[in-house]
């Protein structure tokens, strides 16, 4: 598998409390995309990251760390003229943003002529990178392109950061463009609620008729999946205690990425979503450190 999309330097107080008193804290990898290729390492499945990084020492630090998680990182780029990325957890007062013009803003199209699309089962990307600049936008289209043109499906996770567009218009129409041209869609049912107006499940199915797969999930209720034109799969979510749920997503996409790969029916596919969700519900860290 492949994934694509900007990772930053994460700064977490190193346990749950508010960032102004915090007094020792941690620095991971934070990125949609490399938390989803971390938890597939973990589980076993063979994922690669492409992004660019500085040429910095925060940037080599990530790398390392997300190496370390057993994601090949060949295709990371380091960027001599740009930062690496950077954002902060203020827990209870959400995150916040250091990103503008970072390495990974700066990435063109041409970065997916580089990218061994066609060698892999799957791509994975996501609703931030289009966000991120004009020609990261146009990035996302030539990994479409690509994948289009060898064979290859693509999965996208919505993944809406008001913080990151100009408007909720904007972003509503430019992610329904690009879940429609995926072959498996992630997505919120708060984030369709806010882009698309959608109040259940099954409004978004219908908004996104011509999908392929897609997961709706709804936060602690459970998430629920459409195939082709059977009936929505509903599981529901554990029970469990809420540390902080940033990277939730992620890691369910990962779990059932996994064992969508290995063949596995849908309720099983949502199942290993959330069993995969839950280690991160219940740390601090976008992936859990050590996980395996
Ligand atoms: O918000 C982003 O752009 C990130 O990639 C940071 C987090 O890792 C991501 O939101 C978690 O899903």
């Amino acid at each position: 598998m492949l994934t694509v999309g900007e990772t930053m330097v994460l700064v977490t107080p190193a346990v749950a409390e508010p960032l102004e008193s915090a007094t020792a804290f941690h620095l991971d990898p934070g990125g949609a995309e490399s938390n989803v290729a971390c938890h597939l390492a973990a589980l076993g499945t063979s994922v690669a990251w492409a992004s660019a990084v500085g040429d910095d020492a925060l940037g080599r630090r990530l790398v390392r760390q997300i190496t370390d998680h057993g994601v090949d990182t060949a295709w990371v780029r380091r960027d001599a003229a740009a930062q690496t990325g950077l954002y902060v957890k203020d827990p209870g007062n959400g995150v916040r943003y250091y990103r503008a013009g970072s390495a990974a803003s700066r990435l063109e199209p041409s970065f997916a002529d580089d990218l061994p699309i066609a060698d892999v089962r799957l791509v994975h990307v996501s609703g931030i990178t289009p966000a991120l600049s004009t020609s990261c936008d146009a990035l996302v289209d030539a990994i479409l392109d690509r994948a289009a043109a060898a064979g290859v499906p693509v999965s996208f996770d919505v993944n809406h950061r008001a913080q990151l567009w100009p408007s909720t218009d904007a972003a509503a129409g430019r992610l329904a463009a690009l879940a429609a041209r995926a072959d498996l869609v992630f997505v919120g049912l708060d984030e369709a609620q806010v882009l698309w107006g959608a109040k259940t499940p099954d409004d978004v199915r219908r908004l996104l008729p011509d999908v392929r797969e897609l997961v709706v999930k709804d936060g602690a209720v459970g998430a629920t999946a459409y195939l082709g034109d059977a009936e929505g799969v509903h599981v529901p979510a554990f029970v469990v205690d809420v540390v902080e749920v940033v990277g939730a997503g992620d890691a369910f996409a990962a779990g059932y990425l996994h064992a969508m790969l290995r063949g596995a029916a849908p309720d099983e596919r949502l199942l290993a979503g959330h069993e995969r969700a839950v280690l991160t519900i219940a740390d601090t860290a976008d992936v859990p450190r050590g996980i395996r």
